[in-house]
């Protein structure tokens, strides 16, 4: 039986749904003849490993019981009792995920997964690199910080996944990889590449308040966990980085032109996110409403669309007919079209859920299975 370690930062909507998919797994992995043995998860300031790396492992009882605590809102910590575990908590953390990277990477090699939405974790992943681990990715931050940060995690990209990253479960990145790879250049890619927004948009010409839509598409595990990650068009300026850097363009965020939904007086420097959420989204309610009435009243609806092409690299609200590809778009649903070479007068187009957990976690855990065949 293949085994993969695997360890695991980020235990929020989008991790613990990868843990409860690993465990809903089991029979068909060991039909497939792989096991994925989680060594450890960790959060913002604890982490929960094995015992030994190398012999033992967290066993599903264990990390049910990390859903629960952390799904209640708990700390970590609470595990101190619960099972053959350790508990490490804040300033030990990096310093412990390295030494399990050390410990496994060059040996039975390592899977170091982040499902994190924070920036702290380049530093740990790029040391994993270089500690001959694989990186398997949802959190895009890792790749849409400086270059220096891409090309290093990029640089084995046999041990690099990141579908997830873009257009959640959907097979983006791999089909561009593919595309790439067999020597047809890709010169234009558009697309609506936000469940939120996308789902935002239906819904609010659907009539609901945008104030509650957002509330909604946060509940459903559609948002980044400040949602205006996704109003300020970050989130998908991220994704087109991710996909302008795989087409192989050298740039860095600030290339990316972004409109965003809320004002600056109402950003994360100024407001918590709590306040942003009641008393900040209600007063943006009219005119997002305005705006897609008038869109409307020519038979038209709005959409939050991402533009590669050439140089430009652009990510805002257009107007669009109705039965256009992405007019017709419902829900969290992305399209994606991809424009090349071979899918010249008809792109290639990639369509579906594009947000939620399951969906988001799946793809992590697809992209586990595909590095298979880097572990003995
Ligand atoms: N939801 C979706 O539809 C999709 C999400 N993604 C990406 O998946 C990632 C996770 O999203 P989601 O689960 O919704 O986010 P959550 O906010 O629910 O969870 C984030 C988790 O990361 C933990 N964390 C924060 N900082 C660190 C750190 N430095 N080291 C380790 N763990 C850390 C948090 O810890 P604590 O619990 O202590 O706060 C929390 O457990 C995001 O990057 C998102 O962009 C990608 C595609 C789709
Ligand atoms: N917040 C994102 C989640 C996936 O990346 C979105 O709404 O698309």
């Amino acid at each position: 039986m293949k085994k993969i370690p695997l360890l695991l930062m980020g235990c929020g909507g989008v991790g613990r749904q990868l843990l409860h998919h690993i465990i809903a797994c089991r029979l068909l992995h060991s039909k497939l003849g792989v096991r994925l043995r989680v060594v450890g998860v960790c959060d913002s300031k604890s982490m929960v490993v094995a015992p030994d790396a190398f012999t033992t492992e967290l066993d599903d009882d264990l990390l049910l019981q990390v859903c629960k605590v952390k799904s209640s809102g708990s700390s970590l910590q609470n595990l101190n009792n619960f099972g053959e575990c350790k508990v490490f908590s804040s300033q030990d953390l990096a310093r412990k995920v390295t030494d399990i990277a050390t410990i496994l990477g060059n040996s039975t090699g390592m899977a170091l997964v982040d499902c994190s939405a924070s920036s702290e974790t380049i530093g740990v992943l790029s040391q994993a690199v270089d500690l001959g681990c694989c990186v398997v990715l949802a959190n895009k931050k890792p790749l849409t910080s400086s270059l220096e940060y891409y090309d290093k995690l990029v640089s084995q990209p046999r041990r690099i996944r990141h579908e997830s990253t873009v257009g959640a479960g959907l097979p983006v990145i791999a089909s561009i990889n593919r595309i790439l790879s067999s020597g047809d250049p890709i010169y234009r890619i558009v697309g609506s590449l936000s469940g939120t927004l996308g789902f935002v948009m239906s819904e609010v010409e659907g009539g609901k308040p945008f104030s509650q839509v957002i509330n909604a598409a946060k509940s459903l595990g559609y948002t980044e966990p400040d949602p205006r990650d996704d109003l300020s068009g970050m989130d998908v300026a991220r994704k087109a980085l991710i996909l302008a850097r795989l087409l192989g363009h050298h740039i860095n965020l600030d290339s990316v032109k972004i409109e965003s939904l809320y004002p600056v007086e109402m950003g994360p420097d100024v407001m918590p996110v709590e306040d942003f959420l009641v008393n900040g989204l209600p007063l943006l309610d009219k005119d997002i409403k305005n705006r897609i009435d008038k869109a409307s009243s020519s038979g038209n609806v709005l959409r939050y669309v991402c533009l590669i092409e050439d140089s430009r690299y652009e990510v805002g609200i257009q107007e669009l007919p109705r039965d256009s590809a992405l007019g017709r778009l419902r829900g969290s649903d992305n399209v994606l079209e991809i424009y090349s070479r071979c899918y010249k007068t008809q792109p290639l187009v990639i369509q579906g859920a594009g947000a939620g957990n399951d969906t988001t976690a799946a793809g992590v855990l697809a992209d586990i299975l595909d590095i298979q065949d880097l572990f003995p």
